[in-house]
């Protein structure tokens, strides 16, 4: 019953079972998830209030789901919120710091409480730490005078103290600029390969250049599990593209399945998610992430008349 056998020596696997959260005002944010999370990276996506970080809280054992279970290796997660916490690693989707207090002194401060009580070996790992996420040279400077990009690099770096084999980052390069999103994603991509890392984010981008696995949750359910390259190999040939009239594209939502639109050059690019070729002026396009993202939107609120009504009035 434990993690598979291809999970890479010393690997733990993250196994979630049935697990559903149900807010005290009723609020059903998780409905019988279940997922099997190998080492590597692991992208979450999904979009507002799909249940991330519901999710995200409960593997972190910050909030007690309302029943399933969670598995990390050995853990029994639910039961033994302690001995996950020891080998886990969480960025939260708001990461609140003391203004006031330096980077090298918020660390060491973390590190204390992560249980590393020698002085010495806080003192290197702090180092080490700040010279990974490149904040090295501004280790005496406040973290309140930061920028978002230098404040979600610190994060990954308290998030790191212990060497956890669990870690899980919530959100993180939501508002960053593209030069410190690439930053931060270099970051996370160094993080090794014995480790599970899930990333929570409605960048699809991020997903693609970074994580072998995802999953789509939308409305508290897994709606699509699997490797990226999977979810668009099964979508070749279903992608169309056309560039309309701005004026004409209430009609054409109308006609067909039009899972995404963009602007181009004054002129609306649509992406249509059809068996053949929906007609004139359409071609075929080739399938991205994003657009196993937006169908799979799509089709999950088609597939709900009243929710689509309720948006469209
Ligand atoms: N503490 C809470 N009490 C009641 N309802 C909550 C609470 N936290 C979240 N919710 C609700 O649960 C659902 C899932 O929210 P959650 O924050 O997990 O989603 P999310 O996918 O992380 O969204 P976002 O991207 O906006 O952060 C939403 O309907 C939200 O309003």
């Amino acid at each position: 019953m434990r993690g598979p056998s291809a999970a890479p020596h010393g690997a733990h696997m993250l196994a979630i079972k049935q697990l559903t959260h149900t807010y005290p005002n009723g609020v059903r944010a998780l409905d019988e998830v279940s997922l099997e999370i190998p080492a590597g990276m692991f992208g979450l996506l999904g979009p507002n209030g799909a249940g991330k970080s519901s999710l995200m809280r409960c593997l972190a054992t910050l909030q007690v789901p309302s029943a399933g279970q969670i598995r990390f290796g050995d853990i029994d997660v639910i039961a033994q919120p302690e001995a996950l916490r020891a080998t886990l690693g969480y960025l939260p989707q708001d990461f609140g710091v003391y203004p006031r207090v330096s980077a090298a002194d918020m660390l060491d401060h973390l590190a204390v409480l992560k249980g590393i009580a020698s002085r010495g070996e806080r003192r290197d790992t702090v180092e080490a730490l700040l010279r990974q996420v490149n904040l090295w040279e501004v280790r005496k400077s406040a973290i309140a005078g930061f920028s978002g990009g230098m404040r979600q690099r610190f994060g990954i770096a308290q998030a790191l103290i212990g060497n956890p084999r669990l870690i899980i980052v919530d959100e993180p390069t939501a508002g960053l600029d593209p030069e410190e999103r690439n930053r931060f994603n270099n970051l996370l991509a160094e993080i090794g390969e014995n480790v599970v890392v899930i990333l929570s984010t409605h960048i699809v981008d991020d997903v693609t250049d970074l994580c072998p696995r995802t999953a789509i949750l939308v409305g508290g359910r897994i709606v699509q599990a699997g490797t990226p390259t999977a979810l668009i190999a099964a979508l070749q040939g279903h992608i169309w593209q056309a560039s309309i009239d701005k004026h004409e594209l209430d009609a054409a939502k109308a006609r067909h399945a039009v899972i995404a639109t963009r602007l181009r050059g004054g002129r609306t690019v649509i992406r249509v998610l059809a068996d053949a070729s929906p007609g004139i002026g359409f071609a075929p396009a080739e399938p991205g992430l994003e657009d196993v993202y937006f169908s799979t939107l799509y089709l999950h609120r088609a597939a709900q008349p009243a929710a689509v009504d309720m948006k469209a009035a």
